[in-house]
């Protein structure tokens, strides 16, 4: 038996993941008619339509029932909600639990990545972390497409076992790595660049932009990743350059997608309250911004969409200061990133 917290696109695709692994899984949501649906059409059309839910996923509003006796539990909600939603769990948890974190960010202004927050609200009820991650849009899971992600924990031995959870031999291949930090910046930046590809798709620029803000991106990822101490290799893996890929170029994308409408000059809280599902690079943009120039790390993309998404810098300049920078070395500027 498994729990998975948010039944929204992710947390609904890798309940199906486990259900086909053999599981029984309740899937906790807070609305009734959505729960509702799960349990009487098999269905949860909002996030994957067309898609016919596994019998062994339960849909449960009451957050108790849903924590009754179980030892592992997916966090699925975006992390704005991480807190809220943690604290709680602790009010009503019986037992001590190991939480597989699957969100991607990074907190404005405490900068802190998601294990360390599922950490601090936990305390004593928790019994590790595992972070799954990764090039997965949950719309390719749910048709059993083929996918790979990564998995990474303090310890080993619980992301062994969270492997084994996930693992399906036709269609989610699951790896370990013990860069715990690399895995979550990775995971949470990409969200960043993905949102400035779609803004230069938007503005009729073509695969040259792309391709630029592509590697240039991956190099300020991993620039900002190996001052916080992540191993920079993590970074050429699937939860730093797979990730990328995936989420610039797809159009399952909510990064890419809010992207898009901002280049094609629509107002920032049109774009999101139109989207219907989170768009974390939003928030990742205010907190990497913030831990970038608190550590001193240059991030020229990051920088110009932050001017873009919270002081109204008109896209298009954006690009153009982007271009306007002095000259650089490429490889004196990749040597900087370093373990
Ligand atoms: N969708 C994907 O393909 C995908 C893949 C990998 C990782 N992720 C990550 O997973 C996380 C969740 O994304 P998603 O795509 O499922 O988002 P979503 O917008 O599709 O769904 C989020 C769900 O969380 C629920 N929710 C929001 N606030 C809540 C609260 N306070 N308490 C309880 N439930 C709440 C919403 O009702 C919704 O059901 C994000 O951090 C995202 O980056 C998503
Ligand atoms: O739809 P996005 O932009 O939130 O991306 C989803 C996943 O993170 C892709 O791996």
């Amino acid at each position: 038996m498994v729990t998975v917290l948010g039944a929204g696109s992710w947390g609904t695709a890798l309940a199906i993941v486990l259900a086909d692994n053999g599981h029984h899984v309740r899937l906790w949501g807070q609305r009734q008619e959505q729960m509702d649906e799960i349990n009487e059409k098999h269905t949860n059309e909002k996030y994957l339509p067309n898609i016919h839910l596994p019998e062994a996923i339960v849909g449960y509003i009451d957050l108790a029932k849903a924590l009754e006796g179980v030892g592992t539990v997916v966090l699925a909600v975006p992390t704005k909600a991480i807190r809220e939603v943690l604290q709680r769990v602790r009010t009503c948890l019986k037992q001590p639990i190991t939480i597989v974190s699957v969100s991607k960010g990074i907190e404005p202004d405490t900068h802190k990545r998601i294990s360390e927050i599922i950490e601090e609200e936990m305390g004593e009820q928790l019994q590790d972390v595992v972070v799954l991650s990764g090039p997965s849009h949950a719309e390719e899971v749910s048709l059993r497409h083929p996918t790979t992600v990564t998995v990474s924990s303090k310890n080993m031995e619980a992301a062994e076992r969270i492997q084994d959870l996930f693992m399906n031999h036709q269609y989610f291949r699951v790896y370990t790595n013990p860069d715990l930090i690399g895995v979550e910046i990775g995971g949470a930046l990409k969200n960043i660049i993905a949102l400035a590809a779609g803004i230069t798709d938007g503005l009729g620029y073509g695969d040259n932009a792309k391709a630029a803000l592509m590697t240039r991106g991956l190099a300020e990822m991993a620039r900002l990743g190996s001052r916080l101490g992540a191993n920079p290799l993590t970074f050429a893996g699937l939860t730093g350059i797979g990730d990328l890929i995936v989420t610039c170029t797809s159009v399952h994308s909510r990064n890419w997608r809010a992207g898009n409408l901002l280049g094609k000059g629509y107002a920032l809280d049109d774009v999101l309250a139109n989207m219907g599902m989170v768009v974390e690079g939003v928030r990742t943009t205010k907190a990497a911004y913030q831990l970038a120039k608190k550590m001193n790390v240059d991030m020229p993309i990051t920088n110009a969409l932050y001017d873009v998404l919270f002081n109204g810098k008109d896209v298009k300049s954006a690009v153009d200061s982007l271009m306007a920078r002095g000259k650089t070395s490429e490889l004196e500027d990749l040597a900087n990133i370093s373990l």
